[in-house]
């Protein structure tokens, strides 16, 4: 027996672990049991994670091989944290976090199997995979490179996004792009971009992409890494298998081969995270797949809402919760789209106790940032929120240190990841010493070696390892302007011994890696929120794009109208339709529209309690207002409040 075979029987164990949480339906009970090769298609809030730590632990109880293991699969370091929080619970499931099993991202598997080791044997060096500051930085040598800079200031429709995300594909590394377009090889235009791509690489800045690229290399010339990579995971459970892209897919479907069981689990009406090349390739869920229909977050009223945006499967079947409030429709003029949010906020006081709102989030959510659309408000969360600040870089594609000690927006909202917190802690460290010209660390590319390095240079760590403790635990390191000029401070007074003799704090605060991002001032993640006020009560609305709260669960959750620039349309002006009459996604919808409705998918299916959507008035018909209150719908104008 490669792969241990659950029985209904063994499922008691979960009552015991997993006590809040119920098994005990057919569908999720075939996923439980199932021990082939399978895909498993769950709607939102079905618990996906919780059903695959479930399983994992079933199967760590009865695992029989000391030396293989299982491989969990996630697209996010949210999620991965999430399984290794579920299995953390208990002494069982706590064995899966270690040798020889692997539980992380697909990123983190393909780096630490199969790209990392391949650059590392060829003698190259990794400073950063980061696909922004790989484009700032591309950006930034574009300047130099005239025939190409000036191809690009031609074709400005073209032209930046192929710079922004030029990468290698294929075992050979051809040189690609992501999205845009270049001219073909051979041209000037050409080798300049490559240029770029391979000056990057010396400096050892890389894309995520590449490493799939570099992935592929070392499989062409190893393939006997295929039999010993299947050998040591036989079976391998793949999270949020939605947000998988082509390349990932295709390159997992090599790396295991037919002896391994597979199975994936995921929601396809959620793919909004993939870039929309190969998509159709994409074979999730495959024939036969496993559903789970039922969600255990929101009820009927809300239910109803999502099933009327959703594009494929099986319907969404409501969950708990009967006597929620019905959904709210708010129309607002273009002049007063900036009250929005705060009417929301109103609202959510006005119908949830605190007892509710004490359980979670209270989020508003648009499907765009910004955007270059023209017309009326409603095209992007500016219009809702001109302060909203996104993250940000320093000039020339610095990274910045700013972004880096900025609070995680998950602290004190959900669940954060403090491994990647500690990284980004050294990462600053290491870019603050690099920058001020400290030998001990010039050739460090990884800052997971600063501490290593800086002993092996008879440096005392002590104060640089009391200053990242102090910066990962402290919260509001850049709240405002005196709390980032006190962030400098203690830099400074902490490398002090480290920096060049003599340099003062001025000339110290002044380095451009400490620059504040542009569009971003001190204080920017605290303007990312709404405090509200009713009577006694308070609400903090938080406000993010819909992939930013992918996955999360919210007390209340307003979905703002947005404008869908390639499909050239406000999303909830074309759903209201769907909404209001009940109307299925036509058939013939455009990629680009269908792309909309699966953000709305996503957006809409986040509260356990209070749906509401935002649109300009201009874009609601009457008649469509008329059949959403005769469904029970709430519509509140704000504009005459
Ligand atoms: N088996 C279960 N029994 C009862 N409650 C559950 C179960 N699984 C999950 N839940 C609860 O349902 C809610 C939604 O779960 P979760 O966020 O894990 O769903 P999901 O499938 O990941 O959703 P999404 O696809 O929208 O991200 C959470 O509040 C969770 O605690």
């Amino acid at each position: 027996m490669t792969v241990p075979v659950i029985e209904l029987a063994d499922l008691g164990l979960l009552r015991s672990t997993f006590p809040n949480m119920d098994f005990t339906d057919a569908e999720r009970r075939a996923a439980l049991v199932e021990a082939c090769s399978k895909d498993v298609q769950a709607a939102p809030g079905s618990g996906k994670t919780t059903l695959l730590a479930a399983k994992l632990l079933l199967l760590a109880q009865k695992w029989p091989h000391e030396d293989r293991g299982i491989c969990v699969l996630s697209h996010t370091n949210v999620a991965r944290d999430e399984i290794a929080k579920r299995l953390s619970s208990h002494a069982i499931g706590a064995r899966l976090l270690g040798y020889p099993h692997f539980v992380g991202t697909i990123h983190a598997f393909v780096n630490q199997f199969l790209a990392l080791p391949l650059l590392r044997s060829d003698g190259e060096s990794v400073d950063v995979i980061d696909n922004d500051i790989f484009a700032a930085r591309a950006r930034s040598l574009l300047l130099r490179k005239y025939t190409l800079n000036a191809w690009v200031k031609r074709n400005l429709n073209q032209g930046p996004s192929a710079i922004d995300t030029l990468r290698y594909e294929g075992p050979y590394l051809k040189l690609g792009w992501e999205s845009g377009k270049l001219p073909g090889e051979g041209t000037p235009t050409y080798s300049q971009a490559k240029e770029i791509k391979d000056e990057l690489r010396r400096r050892g800045v890389f894309r995520h992409d590449d490493m799939f690229a570099f992935a592929e290399k070392l499989l062409q010339r190893f393939p006997d890494m295929i039999n010993r990579l299947s050998w040591r995971f036989p079976l391998v459970q793949i999270d949020e298998m939605q947000d998988t892209s082509w390349e990932q897919e295709y390159l997992l479907s090599r790396v295991f081969n037919a002896s391994v069981v597979m199975q994936r689990y995921g929601d396809r009406n959620q793919r909004i995270l993939v870039s929309a090349k190969d998509a159709d390739k994409l074979t999730f869920p495959k024939v036969h797949h496993l559903s789970v229909t039922t969600t255990k977050r929101f009820p009927e009223a809300i239910a109803a809402t999502v099933r009327s945006v959703q594009e494929h499967g099986e319907p969404v079947a409501a969950g708990p919760g009967d006597g929620a409030p019905s959904p709210v429709l708010m129309l607002y003029e273009t002049s007063d789209a900036t009250r929005v949010i705060a009417e929301f906020g109103k609202r959510v006081l006005q119908t949830l106790p605190d007892e509710v709102l004490s359980q979670g989030a209270v989020k508003a959510i648009c499907a765009r940032k910004q955007g270059t659309a023209t017309g009326d408000a409603g095209r992007h969360l500016i219009d809702y929120w001109p302060t909203y600040a996104g993250v940000g870089m320093a000039a020339a594609g610095e990274e910045c240190i700013f972004h880096l000690l900025a609070d995680h927006p998950a602290v004190g909202v959900s669940q954060f990841d403090l491994h990647g917190r500690v990284r980004d802690v050294k990462r600053a460290v290491l870019l603050t010493l690099r920058r001020v010209g400290n030998t001990a660390v010039a050739d460090v590319k990884d800052a997971s070696r600063l501490f290593h390095k800086l002993e092996d240079a008879g440096v005392d760590c002590t104060p640089v390892r009391s200053l990242c403790h102090e910066l990962v635990i402290g919260r509001g390191h850049t709240a405002d302007q005196t709390a980032w000029s006190g962030t400098l401070d203690l830099l400074y007074s902490r490398l002090n011994p480290l920096l060049p003799a003599g340099m003062s704090r001025n000339e110290f605060g002044s380095l451009p890696i400490f620059n504040v991002p542009q569009g971003m001032p001190a204080g920017a993640l605290n303007s990312n929120e709404c405090v509200v006020s009713l009577g006694e009560r308070t609400v903090c609305v938080r406000i993010g794009t819909v992939a930013s709260v992918k996955g999360e669960t919210h007390v209340a959750t307003l979905v703002l109208e947005a404008h869908g620039g390639l499909a050239k349309c406000f999303d909830l002006e074309k759903a209201i339709e769907n909404i209001s009459y009940g109307t299925p996604i036509g058939p013939k919808t455009s990629n680009t529209l269908k792309g909309l409705y699966r953000n709305l998918y996503v957006a809409m299916s986040r509260p356990t309690h209070l749906l509401c959507l935002a649109m300009n008035r201009a874009r609601a018909t009457q008649e469509q207002v008329d059949a959403l209150v005769a469904k029970g719908w709430t519509v509140v104008d704000i504009s005459a409040v």
